[in-house]
C-alpha cells in the first residue's frame, strides 16, 4: 500500500516538475485542514489531544515551486490529536504543519479576503486551526479541525521596478546594473517572467531591482501579458520607466508610437492598473542613445520630458492619462555603455535616499505636531482641575 502511494506521489511530482519547467509561479491554491481532536475517555475523565494546526512561515529563498514540490496534491494536513487512553489520560497534541513560503506572500481566503501578509523573513500566520480534544464539555468527542481553501499570492519585493514596452532594453539594463542574468534578444516578449537582481554599491549597500516582461498598449484589456506582472511593482519604492528613443511598434498592424507617446501610454497603463502607483517616484530612462539619429530624435521631445503636461498637446486622445507620473530625473542612456550605467546607478541611489529623507522629515513633523497637541491637552486638563478662575 505504502509502495503504491509512494509511486503515485513520485509520478505526480514528476508531472509537476515537467509542467513547471521554465514556468514562473506567482499564485498557488492550497487546501488546508487542521488535525482532528482526539476523543476523550469518559470512564476516567480523560481528555483527547488537540488537533495540530497549519501555519505558513515566510522563508528567504523559498519559491512557490518549492511549495508545490513538497505538496504535489496541493493539500496540507496537520496531525490528529491522540485519543485519551488508560495509559495516557491526556492524549498527545497532533503535530503542527509549518509550510515554508516565499517572503512577500499574501494569504487570501476564498473570496479574496486577506488573512495575512508575510512580507518579512520569519513572519508566520495561523492558516487552519486544529480541533479541540474530547472532554466532559463536548461529550468526550474530539472536534474536526478547520478546513479551508487558501490562495498564496506572491508579490515580489524589490526596491526598484522596471516598466517599459517590449524591446526597450529593460533586461539589457538590469544585466548591466545587477547580478541578474536575464535573456536579451532583439524581439519583443523575450522576458516572460519577472526576475530580481541586486545592485551593489561601493559602500556595500544593496538595492534590488525587478526586471519585468514588457507591457503593451491595451495591457489593461489583457493584451500581451496583460497587467498580471504589474503587481510586482506595487511594493517597489521607485519606478524606472524605460523607453526606446525611436519609440515602439508591436507589429505592422499596430500604430507606431514615438518615445513621448510611449511615456504617456505607460503612464496610462500604470494608472489603469492602480492609480496609487502614480504616487511613486519615477526616473525616466531614454534608451538606445548610441544609435544613429538618436540625438536629432531626442531634440524633438526633450522640452516635454521636463513638463509632461505641456507635451499632452501632442498626445493622441486614447493615450491621455488622467494623472501624470512624477518624473524625478530624465536620463538619456545607452544600456550598452558602462559609463552611462554608472549614471543610472547613482540616480537610483540618490532618488531612493532623497525620498527616504523626505519621509523621515514628514514623520518628524507629524510627531512634533502630536507633541504640541499633547502639551496643549495636558495644559487644558490642568486648568480644568484648578477650577474656574474668579475675576
Ligand atoms: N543599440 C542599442 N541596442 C540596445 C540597447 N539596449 C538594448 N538594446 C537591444 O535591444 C534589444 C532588446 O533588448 P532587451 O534588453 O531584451 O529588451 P527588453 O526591454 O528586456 O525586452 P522584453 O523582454 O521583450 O520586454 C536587444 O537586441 C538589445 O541588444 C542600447 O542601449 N543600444
Ligand atoms: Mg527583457
Amino acid at each position: 500500500m505504502v509502495l503504491i502511494q509512494n509511486t503515485l506521489l513520485g509520478s505526480a511530482r514528476k508531472k509537476i516538475r515537467t509542467y513547471l519547467k521554465g514556468k514562473f509561479l506567482d499564485t498557488l491554491r492550497l487546501s488546508l485542514r487542521g488535525g482532528h481532536g482526539g476523543n476523550g475517555l469518559p470512564k476516567y475523565g480523560g481528555v483527547g489531544g488537540q488537533g495540530g494546526a497549519v501555519y505558513f512561515q515566510a522563508k528567504e529563498g523559498t519559491t512557490l515551486k518549492d511549495v508545490l514540490h513538497k505538496y504535489p496534491g496541493k493539500r496540507v494536513l496537520a496531525g490528529n490529536g491522540e485519543e485519551s487512553s488508560k495509559v495516557r489520560i491526556l492524549g498527545r497534541r497532533g503535530g503542527d504543519r509549518a509550510v515554508e513560503v516565499p517572503v512577500g506572500i499574501r494569504v487570501l481566503k476564498e473570496g479574496g479576503e486577506l488573512v495575512a501578509e508575510l512580507d518579512e523573513d520569519g513572519k508566520s500566520c495561523l492558516a487552519a486551526g486544529g480541533g479541540s480534544g474530547g472532554c466532559s464539555g463536548n461529550s468526550f468527542l474530539g472536534k474536526p479541525g478547520q478546513t479551508r481553501m487558501v490562495t498564496l499570492d506572491l508579490k515580489l519585493i524589490a526596491d526598484v521596478g522596471l516598466v517599459g514596452f517590449p524591446n526597450a532594453g529593460k533586461s539589457t539594463l538590469v544585466k548591466a546594473l545587477s547580478n541578474a542574468t536575464p535573456k536579451i534578444a532583439s524581439y519583443p516578449f523575450t522576458t516572460i517572467r519577472p526576475q530580481i537582481g541586486t545592485i551593489e554599491y561601493d559602500d556595500y549597500r544593496q538595492v534590488t531591482i525587478a526586471d519585468l516582461p514588457g507591457l503593451i498598449e491595451g495591457a489593461h484589456a489583457n493584451f500581451g501579458m496583460g497587467h498580471k506582472f504589474l503587481k510586482h511593482v506595487e511594493r517597489t519604492r521607485l519606478l524606472l520607466i524605460i523607453v526606446d528613443i525611436f519609440g515602439f511598434q508591436l507589429s505592422q498592424s499596430h500604430r507606431k508610437r514615438n518615445c513621448l507617446e510611449n511615456i504617456y501610454a505607460l503612464n496610462r497603463e500604470l494608472e489603469l492598473y492602480d492609480k496609487t502607483l502614480l504616487e511613486k517616484p519615477c526616473v525616466l530612462l531614454v534608451n538606445k542613445m548610441d544609435k544613429e539619429g538618436a540625438i536629432d530624435e531626442i531634440c524633438k521631445y526633450d522640452k516635454y520630458f521636463g513638463d509632461l503636461k505641456d507635451g499632452l498637446k501632442h498626445c493622441p486622445e486614447e493615450l491621455v492619462p488622467r494623472q501624470l507620473i512624477n518624473l524625478e530625473r530624465v536620463i538619456p542612456i545607452s544600456a550598452k555603455s558602462v559609463t552611462e550605467i554608472d549614471k543610472v546607478k547613482r540616480a537610483i541611489r540618490e532618488v531612493l535616499d532623497e525620498k527616504a529623507e523626505e519621509k523621515l522629515r514628514e514623520q518628524d513633523a507629524a510627531e512634533s505636531v502630536d507633541d504640541s497637541e499633547r502639551r496643549d491637552q495636558q495644559l487644558r486638563g490642568k486648568l480644568r482641575e484648578q477650577g474656574p478662575r474668579i475675576g
